[in-house]
């Protein structure tokens, strides 16, 4: 990483009341490298420059941890975290960088992202990170992953209702559901509302804010499971993309 990708890094982070340690600095430093050679090789992000991984990339994953949501994530009782889509790892492993105690799954449908997330993890020495490949539709009803987890994050992955009806089966009761997005309208926040009361969950806090050093406008939804899923969610695969409940799909 260049000083000017690294002071980027730091005053990112610090904007988000984040002090980022010398092996912290370093681990992303890694990552950097790491993603960026595999980007030669393979479809993995769509961001090439220095500046946008580590502003777009590694910054706005670490907004997961904006609000204190994340803590009493982790011990035994109160259950790992899940990274619904997480593509090339992220929010999960800027996440792991700074939580390396927290067990954390990253998952993905598409194989290739998932073993590049777990070989990455692995060079960077994040031992609690332990990579799933699937869809979620179906792992959400696979008993050993139902009901498993303390949270989930997810980011850039789908609208507010998509994401209640794939995310809450997973969680354990009392459980967030922690989403990362762009601006949310008010026909999608009042349909994630209506789905998340469906799957046994209520909207507990809409948080816009911008993304530090890009002015880009972001929103925290975070959503508690406060009752048991319906056995009839999730829907079968592609069913909740192709017809969202509540929602009409674009
Ligand atoms: C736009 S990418 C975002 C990746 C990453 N979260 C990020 O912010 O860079 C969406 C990812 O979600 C995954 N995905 C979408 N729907 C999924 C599903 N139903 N089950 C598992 N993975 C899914 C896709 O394979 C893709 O890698």
């Amino acid at each position: 990483m260049t000083p000017e990708g690294q002071t980027l890094l730091l005053d990112g982070a610090a904007a988000l009341g984040l002090a980022l340690t010398p092996e912290q600095v370093e681990r992303f430093a890694h990552l950097l490298l790491l993603l960026t050679e595999a980007s030669a090789q393979m479809n993995l992000t769509a961001l090439r420059e220095e500046r946008d991984i580590v502003l777009k990339h590694f910054v706005d994953s670490l907004t997961c941890l904006r609000g204190g949501w994340l803590d009493g994530a982790g011990p035994e009782a109160a259950g790992p975290v899940l990274d619904l889509g997480t593509g090339a790892g992220f929010p999960a492993l800027p996440l792991a960088i700074m939580r390396p105690d927290l067990p954390t799954v990253p998952l993905d449908a598409t194989r290739k992202k998932v073993e590049f997330v777990e070989r990455t993890a692995q060079a960077l020495g994040l031992a609690r990170v332990h990579p799933l490949v699937g869809r979620a539709e179906t792992l959400g009803r696979d008993p050993e992953q139902r009901g498993r987890y303390g949270r989930v994050v997810t980011r850039a992955v789908a609208a507010l209702p998509i994401l209640a009806e794939l995310a809450l089966p997973f969680l354990r009761e009392g459980g967030l559901l922690v989403a990362q997005k762009g601006p949310i309208t008010p026909e999608e926040l009042e349909a994630g509302t209506r789905a998340a009361a469906e799957v046994g969950g209520e909207v507990r806090a809409v948080d816009p804010f911008t993304l530090p050093l890009t002015g880009d406008a972001r929103t925290l939804v975070v959503i508690e499971k406060t009752g048991p899923t319906p056995e009839r969610y999730p829907r079968r695969e592609g069913v909740p993309n192709r017809k969202p409940l509540f929602w009409q799909a674009t």
